[in-house]
């Protein structure tokens, strides 16, 4: 695509189209959308985050990212959607220019590029980052499992071998450890949002234990309020609540991280669908999802706003 205006946002990408795209929505609107390289993946990738903000210095700001498990190519196509949204919602729509007149948003679309790109090289349901384990033939921590939350406790694996092995130590992954750094030097983070999919759910903390969020009831009726708006586009169900009552335990994951470091509104998506084509989601799918979605996300980010 020349523009942002051609790009084919109904079909998938692969990692230098995406890497692309991202320089051609920063050229196009310079007033509103940089980018920041907060590291380095370990195939030495520069981790990208897009920052959409009208002014101020250091304001409060949500943090989004999709794509930390490569397979799940419906989550860095919603991303470019987004992207592309904000900058086309900002100034029209009273509720986004409201939040981006207060607030910054943070978007990285490829959360883990080295997974990514072994995804259309290699093998298309690979879900870790690249990384090579010590004293073992086998490839890649969980980017999801690798956040210091219970890190190593049950939910995770210390196997190599696993898809949820959780690495070597807490924020081993350069993946992680950079945006573990860039939340904790802005400092000033209000909402932390990870999209993976599939399942259709939105769910908050905790993954790795039972003990309720003492923002529980908030946050629950925050998550029925998203999902419902989320419905209303085209129907599509979603369950809520805590990750470990919604579907399993599951230690060192992203939010219960972003959660215990005082970021209130902390949820983690599943985007469609509920398993009749999982990972390998129809392109056609993508435009659906991502407008659905947009709508909970909006929901989120306007009550961080107000509260
Ligand atoms: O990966 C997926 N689905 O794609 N599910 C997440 C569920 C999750 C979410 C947040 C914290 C811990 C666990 C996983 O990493 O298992
Ligand atoms: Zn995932």
């Amino acid at each position: 695509a020349r523009n942002t205006d051609n790009y084919d946002y109904g079909n998938y990408h692969n990692l230098s189209e995406i890497y692309s795209f991202q320089d051609m929505l920063v050229a196009e609107n310079p007033n509103l959308v940089s980018k920041i390289v907060i590291g380095q993946s370990f195939e030495r990738r520069p981790l990208n985050v897009l920052k959409f903000s009208t002014g101020g210095s250091n304001r409060p700001a949500i943090w989004i990212d999709t794509g930390i498990h490569s397979r799940e190519w419906v989550t860095q196509a919603s991303g470019t959607w987004f992207a592309k949204k904000i900058v086309t919602d900002y100034g029209r729509d009273p509720f986004l220019t409201a939040i981006l007149n207060n607030m910054d948003i943070y978007l990285e679309i490829v959360t883990n590029p080295d997974g990514f790109y072994y995804t259309h090289t290699s093998d298309r349901f690979w879900r870790k980052t690249r990384r090579m384990s010590a004293n073992s033939p086998c490839i890649g921590v969980d980017p999801n499992r690798n956040w210091d939350a219970d890190f190593g406790g049950p939910g995770a694996s210390r196997d190599p071998c696993s898809d949820i092995y959780c690495g070597p130590s807490a924020h081993s992954e350069s993946e992680v450890r950079s945006i573990v750094n860039f939340v904790n030097s802005q400092g000033n983070i209000k909402a932390f949002i990870s999209i993976h999919s599939y399942s259709q759910l939105l769910m908050y903390p905790y993954g790795y234990t039972r003990t309720p969020a003492k923002d529980q009831a908030e946050l629950n009726c925050l998550a029925r309020r998203a999902v419902t708006n989320l419905a209303s586009l085209f129907g599509t169900k979603y369950r809520f609540g805590s990750i470990i009552q919604t579907i399993y335990r599951a230690s060192g994951g992203s939010i219960d991280w972003a959660y215990n470091q005082g970021i209130k509104y902390s949820y983690t998506f599943e985007l469609r669908d509920t398993g009749g084509f999982g990972f390998i989601l129809p392109a056609n799918q993508i435009i659906p999802t991502a407008r659905e979605t947009w709508l909970a996300l909006m929901t989120i980010m306007d009550h961080t706003l107000r509260n």
